[in-house]
């Protein structure tokens, strides 16, 4: 018997197949083994945000954001439950070494009845830490097929495939003894009834509405929820014993190195070398040599004088020529020149080094691991062990990143995550560009850099904090552990990265340099500039430092790229840099903030960048003696 409706398996195509599991436990992985498509696999909590579908020959198959139980309470949990109860059947992928914490879901989707097939993953993992698992016995146990796999090696997805098919849930398991508490006459699926024995919230709007016409409503009963889960944690518990027998209970490497990253004594010494490293690497050697090579000799010396030479020969004597050739060629920002130069030859180097760099910690995990070290450090700043991670992502891409706040429960700290990723956490485009122009100054402003933007950080999460009503999340760290970053990964991720950057910033910044330079030629950027003078000259800057905050309106890293040609001090450099930073998000940023938060927030944030950018600009000009 299965808890089928019709005979499992009888009708193999047009199947919705979801992958379903606690973060981090190589869904994604296992995602791109089924269906050869690629998703984004990092080592860290919440990596997938969004379902991805691909087409496969047994019908569809779905990536879904991990949860660690199916309920409603973040937007993550909501995606991942609307998908589990739509599809046909469900892998259910747990982490061999957290049978402890995994297990849950998996009796949680069984109790459904959803018929699932559980892949038993980072079975090389479970072996190192000499854990053994009694893999059939776990399978009678349960009721459903177990699948052990190793995704990243592909060890067992074949057989994974094989057993699709046969996926199943025990035709009644415990909590059905406790259906009897619900009403005799709502209409609900045997997921349903479990789901509203829990008090999920969107289940019992939509069973209360079927009975609109009077009766009790059936809203949450929280002790029952506390009832139901105390009871299936203790089924967990039990089968753990069962089928897990440890046979060597020492501490494996990456633990022992994940510890001292965690230690304040011995994190923030390695924070600190790492920090110098990626500056040295991406600071000096990329944006020094590699793009003093693509920008002053490619593009300055070849490419450029080839392309204004041809457009100049090529454009006839007409009236309506001048005005084309200077969108064309100018030197502000040329379509053909300048635009191609910052795009490809300054921001592609920089972004896919740092890319790179950043793939490399991912996959790794060291990031949370710092990111909690620095919290810890710095006080906190109203955040939980969860909004870490949408900062650190956010050091990749500041839109991305808005998108993985949906990952924190509380609304509270949803804002805060946004408002610090508006306002002073630089993509990785930016910190390319940055580094760049700092590593010319030494490694000594490049520490200044960061430390102002950890001050801003800190301050403006100390405010938010005191100000937005509600209390703060207890610090809950799902920290991944440590492995040896996958080259194959890190590549793949990094020609994601690119690709998507190259489609976002390409056309947006042709735009930009059609807009600016038409703008320019009408003469009414030299207004625009006029009019930024009291603001530029109370940062002690140039006056053309009004164009750098005009491209800054689109994207902060077009900001950046701006700087690289406007012939400044260090101190001048450093203030010009700090503002730029902390200027208004980037446009996409902007819409995503719209999107996800509301106007009203959207707004204040946007405004509120020009302050503190202003603010703190003008601040450390004064520090460093640029204002006369
Ligand atoms: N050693 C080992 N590592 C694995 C295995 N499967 C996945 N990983 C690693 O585990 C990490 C998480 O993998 P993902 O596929 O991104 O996990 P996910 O379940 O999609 O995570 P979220 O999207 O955050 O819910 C990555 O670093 C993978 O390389 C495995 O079988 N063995
Ligand atoms: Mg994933």
């Amino acid at each position: 018997m299965t808890g089928c409706e019709e005979p499992c398996g009888s009708d193999d195509a047009g199947r919705t197949v979801a992958l379903v599991g606690a973060p981090n436990v190589g869904k994604s992985v296992l995602f791109g083994a089924l269906a050869e498509q690629y998703v984004d696999v990092s080592n860290y909590p919440g990596t997938t945000v969004e379902t991805t579908a691909a087409t496969t020959d047994s019908g569809t198959l779905i990536d879904t954001p991990g949860v660690y139980g199916i309920s409603s309470f973040s937007e993550a949990e909501r995606v991942t439950r609307a998908v589990v109860l739509d599809a046909d059947a469900v892998i259910n992928v747990v982490d061999a070494t957290r049978l402890d914490r995994d297990l849950f879901v998996t009796l949680q989707l069984l109790d459904m009845g959803i018929p699932t097939v559980v892949a038993l993953n980072m079975m090389d993992e479970a072996a190192a830490d000499g854990v053994d698992i009694d893999v059939d016995a776990l399978a009678t146990a349960i009721g459903a097929p177990v699948v052990p796999t190793v995704a990243v090696t592909e060890k067992g997805v074949d057989d994974l495939s094989e057993r699709l098919p046969d996926a199943m849930a025990p035709p009644s398991t415990p909590v059905a003894d406790h259906y009897d508490a619900l009403p005799d006459r709502i209409e609900a699926t045997r997921a349903e009834r479990t789901l509203l024995l829990e008090g999920d919230d969107p289940t019992a709007r939509r069973v209360d509405a079927l009975v609109a016409d009077g009766g009790e409503s059936l809203a949450a009963d929280l002790d029952r929820r506390e009832q139901l889960y105390a009871e299936r944690r203790a089924r967990v518990r039990s089968l753990v014993d069962d089928v897990v027998h440890a046979t060597d209970a020492g501490r494996s490497v990456g633990d022992r190195v994940g510890d001292l990253l965690l230690r304040p004594l011995t994190g923030i010494p390695i924070a600190l070398a790492l920090v110098g490293a990626i500056f040295y690497l991406v600071g000096v050697v990329v944006a020094q040599t590699l793009v003093g090579y693509t920008e002053g000799v490619l593009f300055g010396r070849y490419y450029n004088p080839t392309v204004e030479a041809a457009v100049e020969r090529l454009l006839p004597a007409a009236d309506w020529a001048a005005p084309v050739e200077f969108l064309l060629i100018n030197d502000v920002l040329g379509l053909l020149t300048i635009m191609p130069q910052y795009v490809v030859g300054v921001l592609v180097p920089l972004v896919a080094a740092f890319s790179l760099v950043i793939g490399t910690l991912e996959d790794a995990g060291v990031l949370p691991r710092l990111a909690v070290v620095l919290d810890r450090g710095l006080n906190r700043i109203g955040l939980n062990g969860r909004a870490v991670v949408p900062l650190v992502i956010g050091t990749g891409c500041v839109t991305m990143a808005v998108i993985t706040t949906r990952t924190i429960e509380s609304r509270r700290e949803r804002l805060i995550a946004t408002a610090l990723l508006g306002l002073a956490v630089p993509c990785s485009a930016q910190i390319g560009v940055i580094m760049g122009l700092l590593a010319g100054l030494g490694l000594v402003w490049w520490a200044g850099y960061l430390l102002v933007l950890l001050v801003v950080l800190g301050a403006a999460g100390a405010v938010l904090d005191r100000t937005l009503p509600g209390d703060r999340d207890a610090l809950v760290e799902q920290l991944p552990r440590l492995r040896v970053p996958r080259p194959h990964n890190v590549a793949r991720k990094t020609r994601t990265r690119m690709a998507a950057f190259l489609r976002e910033a390409g056309p947006l910044f042709a735009g930009t340099a059609l807009a600016v330079s038409a703008l320019e030629y009408v003469g009414a950027l030299d207004v625009i500039v006029d009019a930024l003078r009291p603001v530029t000259a109370a940062l002690g800057l140039p006056a053309s430092f009004g164009r750098v905050l005009v491209l800054g309106l689109i994207r902060r890293d077009f900001a950046a790229a701006g700087m690289t040609d406007l012939a400044l001090s260090a101190s001048e450099t450093f203030v010009g840099l700090v503002v730029v930073t902390l200027f208004v998000p980037c446009i996409l940023t902007m819409a995503t903030i719209l999107e996800e938060r509301d106007v009203r927030s959207a707004l204040l944030m946007w405004l509120g960048s020009w302050v503190v950018a202003f603010g703190v600009g003008g601040g450390v000009a004064a520090l460093l003696g640029v204002v006369a």
